[in-house]
C-alpha cells in the first residue's frame, strides 16, 4: 500500500519516517462514518458484551480484503448495527472513534451518522443527543480536536424519513450540527425522493454534502443533485463533463476516500485514483477516510498513500491538509483558528532538529 519509492527514500529518508510525518501532521477529516469508522478493537468489546444476548455474533470480524462489487460492503453494516443498537453502545463509539482520530493527529472533525431507531428503547432522538453530548465533552475539555456533527440520510429513506432527520438537525442546530448527508447504497434510491429535505435543510442554514457518482449509474442523478446546491461532494468518482464543469466553476471541495474507493472497487486501484487530477488542476479536495474501521486503514496512512503513490514532499502534504480547512462547514473563526495551528506547526517543524525539509518556506 504505502511503497518506498525512489521518491520516497529521496525526500523522507524511509518509510517509518514518512509515516511518522503523515501522524504529526496537523489533519481535518471531513468523511467519516460513525459505525464505519469503529476500530476493530472497539467492535471486538462490543462482541463480548452483547454475545450473551445475541450469541450469532461471537464470531463476527469484519473481512479484510478487497470486495468485488460496493453493494457487498453495505452488508456489513447488517452485523455493525446489531453490535451498536442502543444509547450506551453508540455512545462508547462516539468516544472510542472521536479519540482514534485525535491519536492519529486530526485537530478538526466533521463525524456523520445515519440516526437510528431500535426496538430496545433507542430513538432517533435520543441517538442524535448521545452523540451530540459526547461531542461535547471532546469540545469544552480543551482536548486539542474540535468536533461537529454532520446527520445522515440513507437513500432508501422516504421523504417523511429525511424529513424527520433534517427536523432534527435544525433543532440541534446550536448544539453542533453543521450539515446533512446523503449515503448509502448507490444503487438504491433516487435523489429526488428526499431531495426537499435537503432544500429545507439549505433554507435553515445548514450545509449539504452528498455521496456523488460513486458509481456510473449514478450520474443521471447528478443534475438534479447539483440543483440543490450541495456545498461538497463525497468521491465524485464517476462524472459526465457538465458536472465536471460545474464543480469546477462552483468551486464544489471533494472529500476524497482512496482506500475505501480501491477496496469497494469503484477505482482499480490507487495510481488511478481520481484524486490525481485534483492535485493537478489544484481544485479543492481534502483526504478522508469513509470508513477507517471497515477498511483498516487510518487518515495518517491515506496521506502516506497519497504521497508514495504521487510523490509529495513534506511541503506538498501541507498544503493539501492546510487547504482542506477552505472545505469544513465551521464558521471563518474556526477557520482562522485553525490556519494559525496548522503555520505554528510547520514553523516549528521547519525549524526543529529531526526535519525532513531542505529549502521550504510556507
Ligand atoms: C463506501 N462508501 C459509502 N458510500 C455510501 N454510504 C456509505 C459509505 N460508507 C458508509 N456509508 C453509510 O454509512 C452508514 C454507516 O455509518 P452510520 O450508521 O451512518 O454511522 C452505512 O450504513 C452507509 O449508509
Amino acid at each position: 500500500m504505502v511503497e518506498p519509492t525512489p521518491f520516497i527514500l529521496s525526500k523522507y529518508g524511509s518509510l517509518e519516517n514518512l509515516e511518522k510525518y503523515c501522524r504529526d501532521l496537523p489533519k481535518i477529516e471531513l468523511h467519516a462514518h460513525l459505525n464505519g469508522s469503529v476500530s476493530p478493537e472497539t467492535l471486538q468489546q462490543l462482541v463480548e458484551r452483547k454475545k450473551e444476548k445475541k450469541p450469532h455474533l461471537a464470531q463476527f470480524k469484519i473481512p479484510k480484503r478487497k470486495l468485488d462489487e460496493i453493494d457487498e460492503f453495505f452488508s456489513i453494516f447488517n452485523f455493525v448495527y446489531q453490535l451498536t443498537d442502543d444509547d450506551e453502545s453508540i455512545g462508547y463509539i462516539t468516544e472510542s472513534v472521536i479519540h482514534d482520530f485525535k491519536k492519529d493527529g486530526v485537530q478538526y472533525l466533521e463525524l456523520r451518522t445515519t440516526p437510528r431507531n431500535d426496538k430496545n428503547g433507542m430513538t432517533k432522538e435520543s441517538y442524535v443527543g448521545i452523540v451530540l453530548s459526547v461531542i461535547q465533552k471532546f469540545s469544552h475539555s480543551g482536548n486539542g480536536i474540535i468536533v461537529n456533527l454532520i446527520l445522515s440520510i440513507d437513500r432508501r429513506n422516504t421523504l417523511e424519513e429525511a424529513m424527520e432527520t433534517v427536523n432534527l438537525a435544525i433543532k440541534y442546530k446550536n448544539r453542533g450540527i453543521v450539515g446533512v448527508d446523503l449515503c448509502g447504497d448507490p444503487s438504491k434510491g433516487h435523489i429526488d425522493n428526499v431531495k426537499p429535505a435537503f432544500i429545507e435543510a439549505k433554507k435553515h442554514g445548514l450545509k449539504v454534502t452528498l455521496h456523488f457518482g460513486e458509481i456510473e449509474a449514478n450520474i443521471p442523478e447528478h443534475a438534479s443533485m447539483l440543483a440543490i446546491p450541495p456545498d461538497r461532494l463525497g468521491h465524485a468518482t464517476h462524472l459526465d463533463s457538465e458536472s465536471k464543469d460545474f464543480i469546477s466553476s462552483n468551486n464544489i471541495s471533494v472529500e476524497m476516500c482512496m482506500t475505501s474507493n480501491v477496496m469497494c472497487n469503484t477505482v482499480k486501484n490507487y495510481r488511478e485514483h481520481h484524486i490525481q487530477d485534483f492535485l493537478l488542476t489544484g481544485h479543492k479536495c481534502c483526504i478522508c477516510t469513509d470508513d477507517k474501521g471497515v477498511f483498516f486503514s487510518d487518515l495518517s496512512t491515506e496521506y502516506a498513500i497519497a504521497a508514495s503513490t504521487f510523490s509529495l514532499d513534506q511541503k506538498n502534504l501541507f498544503e493539501l491538509s492546510f487547504q482542506s480547512i477552505d472545505c469544513i462547514f465551521d464558521n471563518d473563526e474556526i477557520k482562522l483558528q485553525l490556519r494559525k495551528i496548522w503555520n505554528d506547526w510547520y514553523e516549528s517543524y521547519s525549524s526543529s532538529k529531526n526535519s525532513l525539509l531542505t529549502h521550504v518556506h510556507v
